[in-house]
């Protein structure tokens, strides 16, 4: 099957609905973040580089195929447009990429670096997350190292995909989060989970110092 005009233009309004309510949030600083929908199983809508994503309208999300080339624009597509198709070129049930730059994501991705990931465990939240049940279980939230080479980071991302088949998110050093899911409303509840953890861990930090 391949995606209609009406179908782009739904996924567009909801890129930028969204967008604009995680920038009010102060997530998105200085055109930082990106952000896709699945169109099909071969296309997604993502935003257009470099734009201000507090202020996306549908002239600012094109089309890009899962390799991550332009379709049908001229426009050139996020920077980091390969880390979204790598989600949905894996595993055809997840419909939307994620990525943000909060202050908690930035901070505490350069905090636990070292750690490689940073455990979240003993949190009502976690069952925001897939399979997850209870309180009483723990989540690794990987941290990578950044690098302006996309295909690298990929491959960096690739084991990573392979081992926990169920992950929906990771962070990237000094840089920011990239949350998926099975539907929007799934890749923004992570995102919001995430925030709110990673905020607890630093929060509690700040305190025990
Ligand atoms: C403005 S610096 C942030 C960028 O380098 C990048 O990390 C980012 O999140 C946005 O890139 P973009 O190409 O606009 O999708
Ligand atoms: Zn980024």
């Amino acid at each position: 099957m391949t995606f209609t005009d009406a179908q782009f233009h739904d996924a567009a309004e909801q890129i930028c609905t969204l967008t604009r309510e995680l920038a009010a949030r102060g997530m998105t600083p200085a055109t930082s973040s990106n952000f896709s929908i699945r169109l099909d199983a071969a296309h997604a809508a993502i935003t257009i580089s470099g734009r201000d994503k507090g202020r996306l309208t549908v002239a600012d999300i094109m089309v890009v195929d899962l390799d991550g080339q332009a379709v049908g624009s001229q426009h050139r597509p996020s920077a980091e447009t390969l880390l979204h198709t790598q989600i949905y070129a894996r595993d055809p049930t997840q419909q939307c990429v994620l990525h943000t730059h909060s202050r908690n994501q930035t901070l505490a991705s350069r905090l636990f670096a070292k750690q490689g990931q940073i455990r979240f465990a003993g949190y009502e939240l976690l069952k925001a997350f897939p399979g997850m049940s209870t309180h009483d279980s723990e989540f690794d939230l990987p941290i990578l190292p950044n690098d302006q080479d996309m295909p690298a980071l990929a491959r960096q991302v690739a084991p990573l995909l392979a081992q926990r088949p169920s992950l929906c998110g990771y962070l990237i050093e000094g840089h920011g989060i990239y949350a998926w899911g099975d539907s929007v409303f799934a890749a923004r509840r992570h995102l919001d989970a995430f925030e709110f953890l990673l905020e607890c861990e630093l929060t509690m930090r700040t305190l025990q110092a």
